[in-house]
């Protein structure tokens, strides 16, 4: 019992806002090691420049302000089917927190070579400057460390070809108190989870599910529907592989993908009929 009162308050000092005066020292740690770090109180970039900021231009100096002393990191999590606009809506969140003061760096999978490996561009053209990268886990390294603690915001693209998209995100955001917003396919042409995607939903801040429009009635389309026969998961391409579909049209195409198999396999000599030729 006394256990539960000892971790409530030191749960409620935890979470009680900062104020401290400028010029006054910062608040005595907590009695255990918390990882979070200041989002760089000392160059107060980002929210912390605006408050302290607005303080200043108010007179207020020497008055009391409020700092975020231990900034707390943040995931969001943007899914849906191809086209639905989801890099769309990466790029134009990480460019309002770039206007808002914050540093921020775009990661996307080196799989996706179709535009090139050194920006992020959707379907209709607009492009942003990134790292494309093999694993999250090789950002910090590449980056360098001084570089990597003045980023506030990590928008990563195409995150359904990440395998350790769960571990950074961890670390990333519990740890290091960055911003964190993904951008993936949630499933895969046959709607199986796609990647870790869905295993960073319990992470999250908040969850986007967007959609597109269907390709052949116009309806809203939540899946996407490979156009071709092969069968490997991962395979890279636009609209000439693939189309976003409702549900009834994912349905159909199925069925129309199904027969088609087999007629090709029909079709396909087989070893005996070859050896008899
Ligand atoms: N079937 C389609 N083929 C090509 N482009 C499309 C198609 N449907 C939508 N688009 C365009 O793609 C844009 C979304 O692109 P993008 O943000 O890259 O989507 P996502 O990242 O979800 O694949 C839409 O605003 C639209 O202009
Ligand atoms: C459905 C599906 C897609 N992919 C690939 C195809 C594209 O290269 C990307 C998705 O890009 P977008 O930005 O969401 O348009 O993923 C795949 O490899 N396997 C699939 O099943
Ligand atoms: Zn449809």
């Amino acid at each position: 019992m006394r256990s539960i009162c000892a971790m409530r308050s030191l749960l409620a000092a935890a979470a009680a806002p900062t104020f401290i005066r400028a010029g006054a020292s910062l608040p005595r740690p907590l009695p255990f090691s918390l990882p979070f770090r200041p989002r760089r109180a000392g160059t107060m970039l980002g929210a912390a420049r605006s408050v302290a900021a607005a303080a200043q231009s108010r007179g207020g100096g020497g008055a009391e302000m409020e700092v975020r002393g231990t900034q707390s990191g943040e995931i969001h999590v943007i899914v849906g089917p191809m086209f639905a606009g989801k890099t769309t809506a990466l790029l134009r969140r990480v460019q309002a927190e770039a206007g808002n003061g914050r540093s921020v760096a775009l990661i996307k999978s080196d799989k996706d070579s179709r535009y090139g490996l050194d920006s992020v561009v959707t379907h209709d053209g607009t492009k942003m400057a990134c790292w494309a990268l093999s694993e999250l886990s090789s950002f910090h390294e590449k980056l360098g460390i001084e570089a990597y603690d003045k980023v506030d915001v990590i928008g990563i693209d195409e995150a359904q070809f990440f395998e350790d998209l769960h571990d950074f995100c961890c670390k990333a955001a519990d740890r290091d108190g960055k911003i964190v917003v993904v951008a993936g396919l949630d499933g895969d042409y046959k709607r199986k989870k796609f990647g870790s995607v869905l295993d960073i939903v319990p992470l999250a801040d908040s969850v986007t599910k967007l959609t597109a429009r269907c390709e052949l009635c116009g309806r809203r389309a939540f899946f996407t529907l490979r156009k071709t026969q092969e069968t490997k998961t991962e395979l890279i391409g636009g609209a000439d592989v693939y189309m976003p579909v409702c549900r009834q049209h994912y349905m159909d195409g199925q069925v129309v993908m199904e027969a088609t198999r087999i007629v090709l396999d029909l079709d396909r000599p087989t070893v005996r009929s070859h050896a008899l030729k």
